[in-house]
């Protein structure tokens, strides 16, 4: 398991981490979620050692991570750290001669690695005349090359065009079959629910939601009643106790009941309207759910209940 625990960062006065905590099994992926400046990147940072903590630790199968250990993670990170005028085969062996491999070793796996991200043909051409999306595999070969027990990714995704997205996520979901946890960071919302098993969301330093997405879903709040009645007399809901009207259209409405709202009685309303010919709850998007933990400050409180 690779755990994050208690993790603490202030920059002078600006606490960014207080107390960031979250579990990855192996065999899974894990969507790290949060707004600009949330402190994603220094989570990450702090377990790949380029940041110091002021408290916390991350450990792997129980162990502390320390620079011997994280040999055996491949990290990609968001400033990506290629060699522009380094060759595409040579850049990617020289990661792996880093990560402890023989020169032979390293320029076997080199040539694998390339071959298998698709990028055979580029092998010995520069970086930099690599467009985004190759340079991008090329990164992730990097990460890969040393064949890490751990992947911890910063930001894989961003600047992907469809098809490179759905090379990337291949290439991460056959790490996940063979038993790596993988840890990423991420805006595309989508993309994130798609692909990991368990989604953390950080806001004000904390998580503030976590779980699978199915679990994060069955908490009640997000979750609306669409109810439709063709021939309702607009404004029909507006008076019902502990119901708030999100949006009415031609007899379409979305509504958010309070906790604890029986939605049988929104149901016999709805009726004593007109004909229902849908009533059904709809499950909030991940990216309705990031809204709603990143908006409500009650999650601070209870994340530390
Ligand atoms: N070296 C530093 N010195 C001072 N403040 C820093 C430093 N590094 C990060 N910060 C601050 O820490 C906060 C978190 O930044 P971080 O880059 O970890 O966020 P993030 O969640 O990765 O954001 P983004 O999604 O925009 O990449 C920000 O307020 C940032 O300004």
């Amino acid at each position: 398991m690779l755990e994050f625990d208690g993790l603490r960062k202030s920059y002078g006065a600006n606490q960014v981490l207080d107390g960031v905590g979250f579990t990855v099994q192996p065999g899974s992926m894990f969507g790290f979620c949060g707004s600009n400046g949330a402190g994603k990147t220094t989570t990450m940072r702090i377990a790949m050692g380029l940041v110091l903590s002021d408290a916390g630790e991350v450990r792997w199968q129980g162990r502390r991570l320390d620079q011997e250990l994280r040999r055996r993670v491949g990290y990609m990170p968001e400033e990506r750290g290629l060699y522009p005028k380094m060759k595409v085969g040579e850049q990617v062996a020289y990661f792996a001669r880093l990560h402890g491999l023989t020169a032979a070793a390293a320029s076997k796996a080199s040539e694998e690695w390339v071959e298998r991200l698709g990028l055979g043909a580029r092998r010995g051409d520069a970086v930099e005349k690599l467009s985004l999306g190759n340079q991008q595999r090329v990164q992730l070969a990097a990460a890969l090359v040393s064949r890490p027990e751990v992947l911890i990714l910063d930001e894989p995704f961003s600047g992907l065009d469809p098809v490179g997205v759905d090379s990337l996520a291949e290439g991460l979901l056959d790490q996940v079959r063979t038993g790596v946890p993988v840890v990423f960071s991420s805006h595309q919302l989508d993309l994130v629910e798609r692909l990991c098993d368990s989604v953390g969301i950080l806001a004000r330093g904390r998580m503030v939601a976590t779980g699978t997405v199915d679990e994060l879903r069955r908490r009640e709040a997000g979750r609306l009643l669409r109810v439709v009645v063709p021939d309702a007399v607009p404004g029909w809901a507006a008076a019902l106790p502990g119901v708030r009207v999100v949006s009415e259209q031609a007899g379409d409405t979305l509504l958010d009941p309070a906790p604890g709202t029986d939605d049988q009685a929104v149901l016999a309303a709805a009726l004593r309207t007109g004909r229902v010919t849908h009533f059904a709850w709809r499950e909030p998007t991940l990216v309705e759910l990031f809204r709603g933990a990143v908006a409500d400050p009650r999650t601070d409180e209870e994340v530390a209940a």
